[in-house]
């Protein structure tokens, strides 16, 4: 098969480390086009426990994330990208803890992973794309010039969660934030289908103590683009 020439840098990483928001500043300066595959997991759970599936019915959960009709609407800089489920704005009430940990549930299943493939491959689209998620470098692009596992200990990650629900009025305890992130990570890590690890070419940045700004330059100096 010819190579594709349309470069990728691809995002890989625990929940809280970063992904998110280090790919929207990078795709926004480089002007790339975006893929949040974690919000295809995120929406295959919520259309699941909305048309009553249940996580046990694996062939129920594929049709569902066969079927899903999702638009990602652009948005004013340093605002999230808006999420648009059969019509209706799910921006919000897909980012909560208990839509990420519905999300890593249908995730481990072989054949949602199946369905979402071919949805997301698309989204290769010049002049490039900047991809975050669990297996973007392992899976779904092998092939990306630019490989980058982001990590953070736990604790910071689940600080930096605390945070971001505080701010958004969300009444939330550090300790079972710390809990979830571990029961999460554990999950995602230990899944026979495309487990979060990094890939082999992959550049490993611990963002443990850095800045976003610092973790941002990071990234650019290692995908050349610096
Ligand atoms: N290096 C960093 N230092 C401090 N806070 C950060 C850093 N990177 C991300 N954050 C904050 O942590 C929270 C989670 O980041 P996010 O990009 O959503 O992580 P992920 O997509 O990996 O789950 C956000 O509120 C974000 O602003
Ligand atoms: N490429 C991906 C992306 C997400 N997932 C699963 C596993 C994750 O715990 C959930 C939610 O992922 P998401 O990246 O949205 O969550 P975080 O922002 O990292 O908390 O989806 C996956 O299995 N593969």
């Amino acid at each position: 098969m010819a190579a594709n020439p349309v470069p990728v840098i691809t995002i890989d990483g625990p929940s809280g480390s970063g992904k998110g928001t280090v790919t929207q500043m990078l795709a926004r300066r480089l002007g790339w086009h975006l893929l949040d595959s974690g919000a295809l997991y995120r929406l295959t759970a919520l259309a699941a426990v909305r048309q009553g599936v249940s996580f046990d019915d694996h062939a129920g959960l594929v049709q569902v994330a066969a079927s899903l009709d999702v638009r990602f609407e652009p948005t004013p800089a340093g605002e999230p990208v808006r999420v648009v489920l059969s019509g209706e704005d799910v921006t919000r009430e897909i980012r909560t803890e208990a839509a990420g940990d519905n999300a890593s549930k249908v995730a481990v299943v072989p054949a949602v992973r199946e369905a979402l493939l071919q949805r997301q491959r698309d989204f290769r689209q010049a002049p490039g794309l900047v991809a975050d998620g669990r297996d973007m470098g392992t899976v779904i692009f092998p092939d990306a010039p630019t490989k980058i596992f982001l990590t953070a200990s736990a604790e910071e990650r689940a600080e930096r969660r605390y945070r971001q629900l505080k701010e958004a009025g969300h009444d939330v305890k550090i300790d079972a934030l710390l809990d979830e992130i571990r029961a999460r990570d554990d999950r995602d890590m230990n899944r026979s289908a495309a487990p979060l690890k990094p890939a082999d070419d992959a550049q490993v940045i611990d963002s443990t103590g850095l800045s976003i700004e610092e973790v941002l330059e990071k990234v650019m100096a290692a995908s050349g683009q610096a």
